[in-house]
């Protein structure tokens, strides 16, 4: 897997794949027992020196015990004297944007309140390489939709790219360029995500229509009233005029929703 610099990367998969892991292996949190990972085309073969991991960001799945007793001000100027980048103005603004409670110790905020200042936190660095690990867990939908605006303007200008795993198909089709499939520990794959939503189509047919079933492009096939049937095919418009498809009569076709397209994919079903 490569991550293209500049852009938002999705990982998704069932829960238990190992997408978090991939995102602790970034961090170095997790040791790999093989292959090897390079930052920025560069590999590191002990730990990731300070001035690369300083243009990281991570915000983890559940919060940091470190800061568990510290306010909001304590916190960043703990961060602050980690991350050279650290930007004061923009850490306020954000916090405000996102309504955090000021006062609150970190442990005793709500898990929305507390993911809020994580993003903050995060973006406050000004980061080459933001890691999220399903950043919109616990987050109420106007919080939602306030990330995703930042995390969006964020690309304008600026070199980040972005890793974020998630299961929130809103929050894939807002903000991924490309989407991975991490399944049973692997990836088995990288799209660009408008490629991947023109990759597959249900169509209803009718016609002359034995043996449809055998054609590369049909996925499944199934009767759906008299001489009409249902098929999932591949929605490549060069192999369909060389195939006997396109004899056949289309009633109606809609494209599959992202959920389909994952779980076809996780079937074998590999987007082309
Ligand atoms: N250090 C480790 N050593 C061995 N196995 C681990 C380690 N950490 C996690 N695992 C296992 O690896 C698998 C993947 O876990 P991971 O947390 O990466 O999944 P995930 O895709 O993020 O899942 P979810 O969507 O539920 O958050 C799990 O079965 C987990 O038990």
């Amino acid at each position: 897997m490569q991550i293209p610099v500049g852009y938002i990367v999705a990982l998704v998969g069932p829960n238990g794949s190992g997408k978090s892991t991939i995102l602790q292996m970034l961090m170095q949190i997790t040791t790999l027992d093989a292959g090897e990972i390079k930052w920025f085309g560069e590999t590191s073969t002990g730990i990731l020196p300070t001035e690369l991991k300083q243009g990281i960001a991570y915000v983890p799945e559940g919060p940091v015990t470190e800061e568990n007793f510290m306010t909001v001000e304590e916190a960043a100027g703990f961060r602050a004297h980690w991350y050279p980048s650290w930007d004061h103005n923009r850490f306020e603004e954000l916090v405000a944007r996102f309504n955090v409670p000021r006062k609150e110790r970190l442990n005793r905020m709500s898990k929305g309140e507390r993911r809020k200042f994580e993003i903050a936190a995060a973006l406050a660095i000004r980061p080459k390489l933001l890691l999220l690990d399903e950043p919109s867990s616990g987050l109420d939908p106007f919080a939602w939709k306030d990330m995703i605006d930042e995390l969006r303007s964020c690309m304008d200008g600026e070199d980040l790219t972005i890793v974020l795993s998630t299961h929130i198909v809103d929050e894939v089709k807002r903000l991924a360029d490309y989407i991975v499939l991490v399944h049973q520990g692997q990836t088995l794959g990288m799209f660009e995500k408008d490629m991947l939503y023109g990759s597959f189509k249900e169509i209803w047919v009718r016609g002359e229509l034995a043996g449809i079933e055998k054609f590369a492009e049909v996925i499944s096939c199934q009767d759906d009233g008299p001489s009409t049937k249902k098929l999932i095919v591949r929605d490549r418009q060069d192999d369909w005029s060389a195939s006997h498809l396109k004899e056949l009569q289309i009633i109606k076709s809609r494209s599959l929703e992202l959920e389909e397209i994952l779980d076809l994919w996780i079937k074998g079903h590999r987007p082309q």
